[in-house]
Order: C-alpha cells, then structure tokens, then sequence
C-alpha cells in the first residue's frame, strides 16, 4: 500500500509508510502527490514510522509545498491511530513518538472519537520560534502588513506560529493577511498564522493560515499555540474548547505551559499511486 488518508477535522494527511511503501517521500515528491489538482492532495504526508538504532518511533512531516513541519498536532493525531490500526503499538496505554520538533506522547482513548497528544511545551522565546531581533518574550509585538498596525504574539510548539487577537476574524481575511504574515522577514522559516477571537474564558475561535499548505479547516498545533497565547495575556483558563470551521478541538495546559490536545481522527482511504504520477518525481 502506498498510502492511507486520513484526517483530523478536515485536515488532511496521507499516511505514507516506509515498510509498505517502496516510496522514499522527499520535497519534490511530496509536492507532487499532494497537489489537489494533479496528484492525490492532501494537506500534508506523515512518513513513517522511521525507526532508529534503539526502535525508537520517528515521524517526518511534509507540507504541500515540499517543505519539512517540525511537529502537526492533526498530523501527530493522526500518525497515532495508524500505529494503532496497523499494529505497531496496541495503544491500550500511552506511547511516544518523535518528530523533529520534539518527542510527543499518544492516549489512544478512543481511536475515532478522541486521541489525546501530549504536544510539549509552548515557548514564546523568539529564538525558539524563530524570529529575527534581539532575544525576547514575543508577546503583545507590533507587526505592520498591508499597511496596517497588527499586534501579534508568537509561539513555538515546536513548530511556529504568530497568533493575531481580533474582535472579528473570518477565512477571508486569513486568505488575505495570512501569506503575508506567513512569509514576513521576521520570521526566517516562515510561520504558521491563527487569526484568533476570543468567545469566553473557556471558548476561542480561530481561522487559520498554515505555512506550507495555505488555509485550512483545522489545526492542532495552532490550536495549541492561540490556547496557549490566550492563556498567557490572561484572556482564558488553561482548559479551552477551540473552534475551527472543521469542528473543535480541547486544549489544556499547565502552569508551565506543557499543552495537551484532544480530538478525534477519520480514517477515509487506502491505496497505490499510478506509474505516471510517479513519472513527475
Ligand atoms: N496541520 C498541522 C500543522 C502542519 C505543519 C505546519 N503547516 C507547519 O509548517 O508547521 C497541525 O494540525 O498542527
């Protein structure tokens, strides 16, 4: 089998595992397959499980665009159930993984319904995330797009994330601001963007720009980072719903900011990819 699709809330992976698969996913492979128009699309490829000298579980994380992701929370989800659907772990208790942005740990609780990831600790040490200028908290930052005045805070769950807090948010002004903010010279491995608005102390809401892969509905690494952003200007408590147009997530995080999320994962398809589509890598 060359591939498994899965998805977490809308966000899509495809599943490509070294041990069924002949494929080696690289950027220019991924790019391909993931195209919506001309390949098999899907919002991202999880490569794994990769196994090193102690059998340790890794997972490598590709975007649409080729690029490599440190860490996905939909992704991790995701990568999670496989294990489980495919025997590598029985998951009747929690088990870790690696990604290159961190280890992360699995609660397979339920395997449609609820996974819960350990995803790390959130930093919003500007070397971390990383973004240019002196070492600091990047919390409350003035940040100018389109001419426009935006107060921003950033995050690293590993992988980056600029959270804007606004009255009003909607994907149109995601589509709008998102690229921009996304490949803003402050941010020299570019970021992913969550427009952000908070409803109550235990409810946000939020429209997201993926680096790498553009709008979509769902994401669990930016559902961390607006949560944890939320938490630390003290607009919400540590355990939040997030909502996203693909549906919501449950974020909740200790004094240290160690931020777990649950949700659930769809397992849709399975199967090969055509000899000439593999002619264009
Ligand atoms: N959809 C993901 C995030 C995937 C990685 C991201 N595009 C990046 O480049 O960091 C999620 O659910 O977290």
């Amino acid at each position: 089998m060359d591939f498994y699709r899965y998805n977490g809330l809308g966000n899509d992976y495809l599943v490509m595992d070294p041990q069924k698969t002949e494929f080696k996913v690289d950027g220019n492979s991924a790019k391909v397959i993931c195209d919506r128009h001309f390949g098999e699309g899907s919002d991202g490829i999880l490569f794994g499980p990769l196994f090193d000298d102690e059998g340790v579980i890794g997972l490598k994380i590709f975007n649409p665009d080729g690029s490599l992701a440190e860490k996905s929370g939909n992704g991790t989800r995701i990568f999670a159930r496989y294990l489980v659907d495919e025997g590598y772990v029985t998951g009747e208790k929690p088990f870790k993984f690696n990604t290159d942005g961190g280890m992360v740990s699995a609660h397979v609780i339920d395997k449609k319904e609820k996974i819960k990831m350990g995803m790390g600790q959130a930093s919003f040490q500007s070397t971390k995330i990383p973004a240019t200028g002196e070492s600091r908290e990047m919390v409350n930052e003035k940040l100018m797009v389109k001419g426009s005045e935006l107060t921003v805070s950033c995050v690293s769950m590993g992988n980056p994330h600029c959270v804007v807090p606004l009255e009003d948010i909607s994907s149109d002004l995601a589509h709008e601001l998102g690229p921009l903010i996304e490949t803003h010279p402050l941010f020299p491995n570019r970021t992913n963007v969550q427009f952000l608005k908070v409803l109550d102390r235990n409810n946000i809401q939020i429209e997201i720009w993926e680096r790498g892969a553009g709008y979509t509905l769902a994401s669990g690494s930016s559902s961390c980072a607006a949560a944890s952003v939320a938490v630390k200007l003290g607009l919400i408590d540590r355990q939040v719903t997030v909502h996203m147009p693909g549906g919501t997530l449950a974020i909740d995080m200790d004094e240290e900011f160690n931020v777990n999320m649950t949700g659930p994962v769809a397992f849709v398809s399975k199967g090969y990819l055509a000899e000439e589509l593999r002619e264009l890598f």
